[in-house]
């Protein structure tokens, strides 16, 4: 197969850092090649040099048999590479179809007019072909978060590009979205377009991807079909050691009932919500995306208020009417927009990891010090965050090192109930089975942890019983034993008792 785009000896210094060190990439017409690496390798950073977003220190690129050097994304994309970015980057104001041409819409435009039904049937059309469902019409704001990133898709399939860069794209999608991504991909492919995909899952590499690159601490490590390596090699490839069971759970006695939620409802979101999680004990909530799990544990954690129902802590009922009420009870909260409600980007890093939540609560009077300082430190260490140094501010820190930070203050808070909403998403391999130790070990001293997570290996790998959410209501509560993925995907599909019959 024809190479299409070749990255020689790549080199890219931040101050104190070779987030780049002679890096090599190979991309063939037509394949999807997965790029993989733990969080801060260099993925993005490599990404971004074949844009044209930074200036290289050293290094070749060459796209379609000419060295280039691209000033930045426009002029790649001239060229016939687009990129869709991990943070949502389209104009919230402004509907699907008027993104999607954004900078293009002057083949719509007749004596200095847009011909809006040209622009909505065009894009109709795109999205028709691709099997996607969106209102063209539709204001960006009021799409979801998936809906959203189906947008940056179609507008990335828009340009005809040769060469598409997808990072990360099926964080905010349900499964059968998923599929449809997949779908959509395997079909360029076929095309002739080829594909960049970064991912974390390697479920999904393993699924539509050709080859792998696999990149550590900013150097190339090897690059394999991948019909030609399997999940314990890639893993030990990606760390540099062997993982064998990134899953850590003892068995041990649970305590008392921590927290018991009864018949919680919000209208429109979920209703009649009952569950208790005792000291000690993992309960994992699963379900379909948009099931409402995370509105779920919002609520409880007074982010989002809800209509009737009780919420009792340690037998006693609890006013929970914001973060800072649930904070007082006792309760911490990783939420699932961790980067967007939880990082505060003019902060470095350690004020980061040592503030509470929301940044209002630093006036309650947080003090900092010695002590404090060697326990983010350890728990920095413990989490390998990748940085320079503490005093940086967050903003330098890759996606994935951002979120551990978060993470990090939680676990240093020590609340008596955690909850966790998707807590490995975006995370590497190596850092996963650090969170899953921090997890048994916090669940040992007492603490009551509840675990949100559309990764059905890690909500079988890690509760003790597992909680199905379907449609705004909790269908059923199981103990975790022999319990399979297909029985809790049936629950959450509704098609349990077909299965069953
Ligand atoms: N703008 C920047 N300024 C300083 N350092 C940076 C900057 N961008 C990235 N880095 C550093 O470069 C290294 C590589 O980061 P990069 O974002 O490329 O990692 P990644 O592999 O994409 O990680 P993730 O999986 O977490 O997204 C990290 O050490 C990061 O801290």
């Amino acid at each position: 197969m024809e190479t299409i785009l070749e990255m020689k000896k790549i080199t890219k210094i931040f101050p104190g850092v070779r987030a780049l060190d002679e890096v090599d990439f190979n991309l063939r017409k037509g394949e999807i090649h997965a790029l993989i690496g733990e969080n801060g390798a260099g993925k993005s950073t490599l990404m971004k040099a074949l844009l044209g977003m930074y200036e290289i220190d050293g290094g070749e690129i060459w796209f379609k048999g000419k060295k280039v050097n691209f000033k930045g994304p426009n002029d790649a994309l001239h060229a016939g590479i687009s990129m869709i970015h991990q943070e949502i980057s389209l104009v919230q104001t402004m509907s699907a179809a008027e993104n999607i041409w954004m900078g293009r819409t002057g083949r719509f435009t007749k004596m200095g007019i847009i011909d809006h039904k040209q622009l909505m049937h065009e894009t109709r059309e795109l999205c028709g072909r691709l099997g996607i469902q969106i209102d063209p019409a539709a204001t960006v704001e009021t799409l979801s978060v998936a809906n959203m990133q189906l947008v940056e898709l179609v507008r990335a399939v828009s340009y005809n590009a040769d060469v598409i860069v997808m990072d990360e794209p099926t964080s905010a999608l349900t499964d059968a979205e998923i599929e449809l991504l997949y779908k959509i991909v395997r079909d360029l492919a076929a095309q002739g377009t080829s594909i960049i995909f970064i991912s974390h899952k390697l479920e999904e590499i393993f699924e539509i991807c050709d080859r792998i690159t696999i990149m550590r601490d900013g150097q190339y490590i090897d690059c394999r079909d991948t019909t030609d390596i399997d999940n314990d090699e890639l893993i030990k490839l990606i760390a540099g050691r062997e993982i064998n069971n990134i899953y850590t759970k003892d068995h041990f006695e649970k305590g008392d009932i921590a927290l018991e939620v009864k018949n919680l409802s919000s209208t429109g979101t979920f209703r009649n919500i009952s569950f208790a999680v005792r000291k000690g004990e993992i309960l994992g909530f699963c379900g379909l995306m948009g099931a409402g799990r995370s509105e779920i544990m919002r609520a409880i954690f007074g982010i989002d208020p809800y209509d009737s129902g009780e919420i009792l802590i340690n037998g006693k009922k609890a006013v929970i009417k914001n973060p800072q009420d649930a904070i007082k009870n006792g309760i911490g909260m990783v939420t699932e927009d961790r980067l967007r409600q939880g990082a505060i980007h003019s902060l470095d890093i350690k004020t980061n990891m040592s503030l509470p939540f929301l940044p209002q609560l630093s006036k309650m009077g947080f003090v900092y010090d010695a002590k404090e300082r060697e326990q983010c430190e350890q728990m920095a260490k413990k989490m390998s965050v990748n940085m320079v140094s503490f005093a940086n501010n967050i903003g330098s820190l890759s996606g994935g090192n951002q979120q551990k930070v978060i993470i990090g203050r939680w676990l240093l808070m020590d609340p008596d109930i955690l909850i966790l909403d998707e807590p490995t998403r975006g995370i590497d391999v190596g850092a996963k089975s650090e969170i899953y130790k921090i997890m048994n070990d916090l669940a040992k001293q007492g603490m009551a942890i509840i675990m949100v997570s559309s990764e059905m290996p890690e909500i079988l790998g890690m509760s003790d019983r597992i909680a199905v959410v379907r449609e705004g209501e909790i269908v059923c509560i199981m103990e975790n034993e022999g319990l399979e993925q297909q029985t809790l995907l049936a629950h959450a599909f509704g098609v349990a008792n077909k299965i069953s019959e």
